[in-house]
């Protein structure tokens, strides 16, 4: 498969290296205006943009207008994502988003889910999420965090949104930290006198989404339409 990757930073580079260990080649590496570049000339199957929030839209769209499936992992960007859910279909392409593609925290996204049904009724406990991530991160809070929030609040009706650092007593606060060198750690935490629960996913590198960008990219390589990380495990797990 050959892949384009818009985006050659931390993620683009360790996603170079899986791809290639998987048989894969990189054709084209972009990190700058996708204008600059003619998609054309190359012969590219997927396109995988881990690039910057401003960036994202632009360099997505660009790819469903020549054609081309699109895996992003950029977060910060998501005001635009059902205008670029839009373009994709307009243009019969095919679209992956995803908050995070390790499989670890899909597995906690439902964890997350389950554990949130079950406490919606508690209520003596009250909510609350933490992310941490390294210094050079240019979002808040990251996107993960708000996929965390979203299952929660799909799950409890009480609930009626989520704010960065601190929240009225209807919404979720997200804690978000900068600490240098940490990959990406997230927790929910459910809090009452008696006693606290919770749930945690640390990352101990990027290589775990790294490889789901790229099972992605392979799940999605003759695809039209849009899928989820859901999507691509369910397909996983039954091959
Ligand atoms: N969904 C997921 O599983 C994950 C998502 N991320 C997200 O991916 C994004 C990238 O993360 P990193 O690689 O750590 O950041 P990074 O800062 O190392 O890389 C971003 C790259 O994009 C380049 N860039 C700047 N303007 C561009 C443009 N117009 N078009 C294409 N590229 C451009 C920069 O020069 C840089 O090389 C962030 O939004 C981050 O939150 C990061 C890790 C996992
Ligand atoms: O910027 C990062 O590094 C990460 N960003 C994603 C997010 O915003 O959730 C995923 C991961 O936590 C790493």
């Amino acid at each position: 498969m050959n892949i384009a990757l818009l985006g050659y930073g931390r993620m683009g580079k360790i996603i170079e290296k899986i791809a290639e260990n998987r048989g894969h080649k990189v054709v084209l590496r972009v990190n700058d205006d996708i204008e600059a570049h003619d998609l054309s000339k190359e012969n590219i199957d997927v396109a995988i943009d881990f690039s910057i929030p401003k960036a994202a839209f632009k360099n997505i769209t660009t790819c469903f207008m020549n054609r081309i499936p699109v895996i992003s992992g950029t977060t910060g960007w998501l005001d635009q994502y059902e205008e670029a859910r839009k373009v994709c279909l307009q243009n019969e392409s095919g679209f992956i988003y995803a908050s995070n593609f390790s499989l670890g925290v899909n597995v906690f996204f439902e964890l997350n889910k389950k554990l949130a049904g079950m406490m919606q009724g508690l209520e003596d406990y009250s909510v609350e999420i933490e992310e941490i991530h390294h210094l050079q991160k240019l979002d808040a809070p990251s996107g993960t965090a708000i996929s965390l929030a979203q299952q929660i609040l799909e799950e409890n009706s009480k609930l009626k949104g989520w704010q960065l650092d601190g929240a009225d007593e209807d919404e979720i606060p997200i804690y978000a930290k900068r600490e240098e060198d940490v990959p990406g750690t997230h927790r929910v935490t459910y809090d009452s006198s008696i006693d606290n629960i919770e749930i945690i996913h640390t990352a101990k590198s990027r290589q775990g989404f790294a490889l789901g960008a790229v099972v992605a990219a392979e799940y999605l390589r003759d695809k039209t339409g849009i899928f989820t990380m859901k999507d691509v495990l369910s397909d996983l797990f039954q091959n």
